[in-house]
């Protein structure tokens, strides 16, 4: 099928609402799409990605001979258990459930794609949560016969959780349903209901049939000559990937290098953003400004640094930086303060204890946090409904963190690894949450903002003086006002002049 082809389908309604109608105009987003498989126990996403691996040909000669060995007489189509090309561990096998996320790739002559294979068993909710967290499409499973479960509504609402924004609906098995259509629109309804609940605008439905290989490389049209909609890899390649959210640079400071008196350099990876020498920086929380003198990696010097890049930072003058500090652009700022909004989901039985002190972990910083449940999500009906006792395992909640000192977070729409964080008890040290932060709040009113603040290291005379003037009280929520020794005010007004 074509592009424009496609966007017709899209137009006449065959496909739900399908996110070709705005790419098809669009240049071809060549660069490789992480997507995830979810849905319930037993739906066939192994099967699916299996049949994704050997239809483009991603499955090696030596391993084709083994699937067709270990499959023996296992379907009575004669076909290959496509699922043996995922299920890699033995105890898998014996258990006959995946217990883990499993990385694999492929490519078409368009483009190339890593899938995530997330577990549907109910108490690999974290698994899923993982590979939701860096893909740029969900591919949610149905079992045609059984249609939407309470796993699938749950899958679908952590990958919206982790900022998914485009899915596929593959109504499965359509082979044992005799291919009947009415089944397909009654299932892609229901999905659209739920989808639509979440805010999730960009949905594709196909029926499918994993195991025959009918609309995933190949179109079904032989079974379905009724569906004229793109198959499950038509859709993948025109997806789009989502672009580094954040315009800021962001680099969380793993370690301080010293290696003589004359040299030192902040250590990490840049989590967002780009940064060149010559630029101003803050280091947060402390609030102090530099500018960026050289950027190294492993033996190069550079002159420039993005996302992703493991750098060493040199700047102009002697600041405090340890650790856990974050060092950003000045011009676009986190949110640093001590009390912020998020979601997240329970990971152990024990489950999230309201007024508990927990360790929160986000990059390379740890800090005390006092997390307090406002809601719950209701999976069945998709809605939050007020609570704030525990979270029990599983569940998805929104939290308010109390934190004892100054914590630094975008949200998590904004910046994937600066905005997101788990929560280990102090006790067991078990990781009992993953979150997100969805943003900040004013730790005495309760306020919400969004906005990231301007941060004032002042000396105190100048501070108090600041504070009392009727411009700033118009503006306060605008702004952080440290107080710091009249020589660090001096260097940091020193770093905004130069
Ligand atoms: N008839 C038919 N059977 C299928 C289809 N897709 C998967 N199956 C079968 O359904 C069963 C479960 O498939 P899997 O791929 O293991 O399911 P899964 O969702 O990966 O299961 P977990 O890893 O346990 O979460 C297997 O026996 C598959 O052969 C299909 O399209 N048609």
């Amino acid at each position: 099928m074509t592009v424009s082809a496609i966007a017709q389908t899209a137009a006449t309604g065959t496909v739900t609402a399908f996110p070709a109608i705005e790419t098809a105009r669009l240049p071809r987003d060549t660069r490789p799409l992480r997507l995830i498989t979810c849905g319930s126990v037993d739906d066939g996403k192994s099967t699916l990605i299996g049949r994704l691996l050997w239809d483009t040909k991603a499955v090696k000669e030596d391993q084709a001979a083994t699937l067709r060995r270990d499959s023996g007489k296992q379907n009575d189509l004669g076909l290959p258990d496509f699922a043996l090309l995922l299920d890699g561990l033995q105890a898998e096998r014996e258990q006959g459930i995946t217990i883990d996320v499993a990385y694999r790739y492929f490519a078409t002559d368009k483009r190339s794609f890593i899938v995530a294979d997330t577990p549907g068993h109910e108490q690999y909710t974290r698994n899923m949560a993982t590979g939701a967290s860096t893909a740029d499409l969900a591919v949610l499973l149905v079992d045609a016969r059984t249609g939407l479960l309470e796993q699938t509504r749950r899958h679908a609402t952590i990958a919206t959780l982790m900022g998914i924004k485009q899915f596929v609906l593959a109504v499965n098995k359509f082979d044992l349903t005799g291919y009947d259509r009415a089944r397909f629109d009654q299932i892609s309804h229901e999905f659209r209901e739920l989808a639509l609940s979440l805010g999730v605008r960009q949905i594709t439905a196909i029926p499918m049939s994993a195991l025959k290989g009918e609309n995933v490389v190949y179109d079904g049209k032989a079974s379905m000559p009724w569906y004229d909609g793109p198959t499950l890899v038509e859709v993948l390649e025109l997806a789009t990937v989502r672009s580094a959210q954040t315009v800021g640079f962001r680099l969380p400071v793993q370690r301080v290098s010293r290696p003589g008196e004359s040299f030192r350099g902040y250590q990490g990876t840049v989590a967002g953003g780009s940064v060149k020498p010559g630029d101003s920086v803050v280091i947060l929380p402390s609030g102090m400004v530099a500018n960026v003198t050289k950027i190294v990696t492993f033996d190069l010097v550079r002159n420039a640094a993005v996302a992703g890049d493991a750098i060493t930072l040199v700047l102009d003058r002697q600041v405090d930086v340890s650790r856990g500090d974050m060092i950003v652009s000045l011009e676009s700022q986190p949110q640093t303060g001590l009390a912020f909004d998020a979601q997240l989901v329970a990971l152990q039985l024990d489950g999230i204890q309201p007024g508990k002190r927990y360790w929160l972990k986000s990059g390379s910083r740890r800090q005390r946090v006092t997390v307090q449940p406002s809601s719950l999500l209701d999976l069945k009906s998709g809605k939050w409904n007020h609570h704030t006792d525990g979270l029990a395992m599983n569940a998805i909640g929104k939290v308010h963190l109390a934190f004892d000192e100054q914590a630094v977070f975008d949200s998590y729409e904004q910046n994937r690894t600066t905005g997101a964080f788990i929560l280990i008890d102090p006790d067991t040290n078990n990781t009992v949450a993953g979150g997100m932060i969805t943003g900040k709040r004013s730790s005495l009113s309760g306020i919400h903002t969004e906005d990231s603040r301007v941060i004032l290291s002042l000396p105190a005379d100048l501070a108090d003086q600041l504070m009392a003037t009727e411009l700033f009280s118009a503006r306060r929520e605008e702004a952080d006002i440290r107080r710091v020794s009249a020589g660090k005010a001096a260097e940091v007004l020193d770093g905004i002049d130069g």
